[in-house]
């Protein structure tokens, strides 16, 4: 594995390959109830590589559940969810997707430095990324470099990363301008750089997807907005980006397109269409009305 694979201009080059085709996400008339009755219904849309799309919608509308089934995590009773073309329920590259949580406030309790953390984000690609490859396997490679082979397959074995798992590792903690933070308990850091870490961890994973479900709730407003400046950068360099918010207005002035959820789909566009639409009255009651970014 080239280190340039951490780069994600690089990742995006080959997310957006038309040879790849299909969207990475692809929600088909899923309709889905934790009983009887739907809280999603018939909801279809899909999101293409490089997109950054964000849900919104009032307090109890969907959205988590929504963002389970894109990801597989539950299943619909009705319709069909797809993800990087497979069926969701059967994806299992999960390295490509970066979920990022509201503030969990149990990583404070996590006894594990950033760069720990961010180390995890390699996990997927250590026992058998760091095999020695070549046709012959290990044989060969025992016959050309007995020592170094040994090594390698026993730090694969027992999970240890390679020099250049590391750089991955530090290029993730540098994007996020998380460096200077490498050797601190995460615990001990404020909640916006503590979201800088996940999403380091999601990079260290080479995710060409990150899905975030209001990652900003419980952040100071200053660290929001070095948080979304961060988002668009690595959008601009051509990650997916799936945001759940609740801050319209910040969704306004960050995504590119708005999925204005309540059950059912009301709006699907444009952020700036969505203001002048009457989604948002319709979706949220007539009193709704963009409080924070993006103007009233
Ligand atoms: N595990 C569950 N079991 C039963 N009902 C659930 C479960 N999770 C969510 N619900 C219900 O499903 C509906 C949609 O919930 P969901 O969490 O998807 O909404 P949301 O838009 O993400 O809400 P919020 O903005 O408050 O986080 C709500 O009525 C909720 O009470």
């Amino acid at each position: 594995m080239s280190a340039n694979e951490t780069d994600p201009a690089t990742r995006a080059s080959a997310a957006s390959d038309p040879e790849a085709g299909g969207p990475v996400v692809d929600l088909s008339g899923v309709t889905f109830g934790y009983t009887a009755t739907p809280v999603v219904e018939d909801v279809s849309l899909t999101v293409d590589s490089g997109e950054y799309v964000a849900v919104v919608g009032p307090n109890g509308s969907g959205k988590s559940t929504l963002m389970r089934l894109m990801l597989g995590l539950l299943a619909p009773d009705a319709g069909a969810a797809r993800l990087f073309g497979e069926d969701a329920a059967r994806f299992d590259d999960g390295e490509r997707v970066g979920y990022v949580a509201q503030q969990a406030t149990a990583a404070e309790e996590m006894p594990i430095t950033v760069r720990e953390v961010v180390k995890m984000g390699r996990f997927p690609y250590v026992a058998v990324g760091n095999l020695p490859a070549g046709s012959g396997g290990v044989v060969d490679e025992l016959f050309d470099d007995p020592v170094g082979t040994a090594r390698r397959t026993a730090n694969a074995v027992s999970g240890r990363l390679t020099a250049a798992d590391w750089r991955i590792v530090d290029d993730a903690l540098a994007t996020v301008g998380m460096s200077a933070f490498a050797d601190r308990r995460i615990g001990q850091l404020s909640g916006g750089q503590r979201q800088r870490v996940f999403i380091a961890r999601a990079l260290a994973g080479e995710a060409d997807l990150l899905v975030l479900d209001e990652p900003t709730v419980g952040v100071d407003a200053e660290s929001v907005d070095a948080f979304y400046d961060l988002l668009d950068a690595l959008n601009a360099a051509g990650i997916t980006v799936l945001l759940i918010e609740h801050d319209l207005g910040a969704v306004v002035e960050h995504a590119d397109r708005v999925v204005c959820l309540n059950r059912e789909v009301y709006f699907d566009g444009p952020a700036d269409e969505f203001v002048e639409s009457d989604a948002l009255a319709r979706a949220f009651g007539a009193g709704a009305r963009f409080l924070a970014g993006g103007g009233e």
